[in-house]
């Protein structure tokens, strides 16, 4: 009898790797997960080592193969999902990073972006890119270190030197320097993509001076890149093929195929996307215009928000003010109080995101009062990642008025189901958990199955998507609006707090 085989996602994240085995019902049969060292040089500056990266993945796939009692030829194909946006360079000729990897939360380059948008560039970056200019992205982040690592210009001119973003960077090392390329989606993070002519955008390159040929080649999000051998020479060859920002896995793993369907991640910070379809919607509203997958000849675009301080709200009251001991206690403080008493917390510790983009905002507890005790602390810190939604969530249906019927969530807090019950009261929308909240490592697994034909094509997957719980809306009109109109002035009291010429 022939032995059954399987679908291995590493899911690359900002503070661990990971490794998933899926079977052909998509089910989890094992796991792997490993930490790595957060790198602080400077306040705002974040970085990780890409040798750590790429250590901590590697052994996550040994790891997970020994677990789930499978051998390599087992494996039908692997996928890729990642951060995004965090930059890579390496030396194409010994496979040595030159820099540290530059994370997407880092803000070093906020200089670079203020010059860009004194010389005028924000529209056009916007129009390419379907990106806000902001230090975010890939592209200041690989100009500052073409401008600070001593010859990297000249290297990187002279055809030395390869940039990825964490997806390139795997599947460089997993291919033994083989292959260089990335997915659509990722390239649609780096503001050096062009998201309509599906191109890296010479005005774009021009801009920040970055040499094209340093560029990966850019192709669609399930097809095989390269075979990587697990055993070493003379070992089985895997095919890896599937790749995906992390973001966009978890809407492809949620099975967001058509276009208005929508997910939110509640992880560190939450990640709103909506699928609009082949229609790239510009927003006015300020999210993003991003690729959804690319897959079978065309590409999905998106609509994205993303808050900063999601669960890490929660991290905050049990790190620094020492309210709770374990995030899942919120759940239990939060509903020994009938409401939030008028209490509101904005967590705008690091500026504001989507859809405000304000990098001076600041965090507020306001509406305290006498009888204002830890509960309502907490109860206001979760449902300020509910309204954080909510207002990524009004700027979404007004950039593509479509009306959103379901909201599917996933990310380490949607165990909370107070969180969840006040998201869909806030919403006025169903909110659907599903069974295997994994949906990032689910896409990648999706994506490289669908590419082999261990799944033969999306109507397949359909029975592998069984809801946990659907979370229906209270249905209280009256208070939904009072609480919201709240949440609205309390914000914008947090943007009146910190002034740049403070
Ligand atoms: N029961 C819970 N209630 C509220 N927040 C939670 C709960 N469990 C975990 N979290 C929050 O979720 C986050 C972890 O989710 P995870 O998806 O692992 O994040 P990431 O992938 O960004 O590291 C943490 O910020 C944590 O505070
Ligand atoms: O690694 P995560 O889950 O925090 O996701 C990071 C995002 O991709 C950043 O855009």
């Amino acid at each position: 009898m022939a032995k059954a085989t399987y679908i291995v996602a590493l899911d690359q994240g900002t503070t661990s790797s990971r490794a998933i085995v899926f079977n052909q019902q998509a089910e989890l049969v094992a796991s792997a997960q490993r930490e790595f060292s957060q790198i602080y040089p400077q306040p705002g500056w974040v970085e990780h080592d890409p040798m750590e990266i790429w250590a901590s993945q590697s052994a996550c796939l040994t790891e997970v193969l020994a677990k789930a009692g499978i051998a390599s030829e087992q494996v039908a194909a692997i996928g890729i999902t990642n951060q995004r946006e965090t930059t890579i360079v390496w030396n194409k000729h010994t496979g040595q990073p030159i820099y540290n990897a530059i994370v997407w939360q880092c803000r070093r380059t906020t200089e670079y972006c203020e010059r860009l948008r004194e010389q005028g560039w924000q529209d056009y970056i916007k129009q390419a890119s379907g990106l806000q200019l902001d230090a975010y992205f890939s592209g200041t982040k690989l100009q500052w270190i073409l401008d600070n690592v001593e010859g990297a210009r000249q290297k990187a001119e002279a055809g030395d030197l390869l940039f990825g973003t964490v997806d390139s960077w795997l599947l460089w090392k997993l291919t033994n320097g083989r292959v260089h390329v990335t997915d659509y989606t990722n390239a649609s993070r780096t503001m050096m993509f062009n998201i309509h002519r599906l191109e890296w955008d010479d005005k774009l390159l021009a801009m920040l001076n970055i040499p094209k040929q340093m560029l990966p080649e850019v192709r669609s999000c399930s097809e095989v890149y390269g075979k990587t051998n697990i055993g070493g020479r003379g070992g089985t060859r895997i095919p890896i093929a599937g790749i995906a920002g992390d973001q966009q896995a978890a809407l492809f793993g949620q099975q967001c195929f058509a276009s208005g369907m929508a997910k939110n991640t509640y992880g560190t910070g939450c990640f709103l996307l909506m699928n609009t379809g082949e229609q790239a919607v510009p927003s006015t509203h300020g999210l993003l215009t991003t690729i959804a997958f690319g897959l079978h000849g065309k590409v999905h675009y998106a609509l994205e928000g993303s808050v900063f301080m999601g669960g890490a709200t929660i991290q905050w009251l049990r790190d620094e003010l020492g309210l709770i001991r374990d995030a899942a206690d919120t759940e239990y403080f939060a509903t020994k109080v009938d409401d939030c008493a008028g209490v509101y917390l904005i967590p705008a510790f690091v500026g504001l995101g989507a859809p405000y983009w304000d990098p001076y905002a600041r965090g507020t507890i306001v509406g305290l009062s006498r009888g204002s005790n830890r509960n309502h602390i907490i109860r206001a810190a979760l449902e300020s990642i509910a309204y954080q939604s909510r207002d990524l969530l009004e700027a979404m249906q007004a950039d593509a008025n479509i009306a959103l019927s379901q909201l599917r969530v996933d990310g380490g807090a949607v165990a909370n189901d107070f969180l969840l019950q006040f998201q869909a009261d806030t919403l006025a929308t169903e909110v659907l958990r599903p069974a295997l909240i994994e949906s990032t490592a689910l896409g990648a697994a999706y994506l490289a199955g669908l590419a082999v034909g261990y799944w033969p094509d999306l109507d397949s997957l359909a029975a592998h998507h069984q809801a946990d719980r659907c979370f229906v809306p209270d249905g209280d009109e009256a208070k939904r609006q009072r609480l919201y109109q709240g949440w609205k002035q309390a914000l914008e009291g947090s943007r009146r707090c910190y002034h740049p010429q403070d």
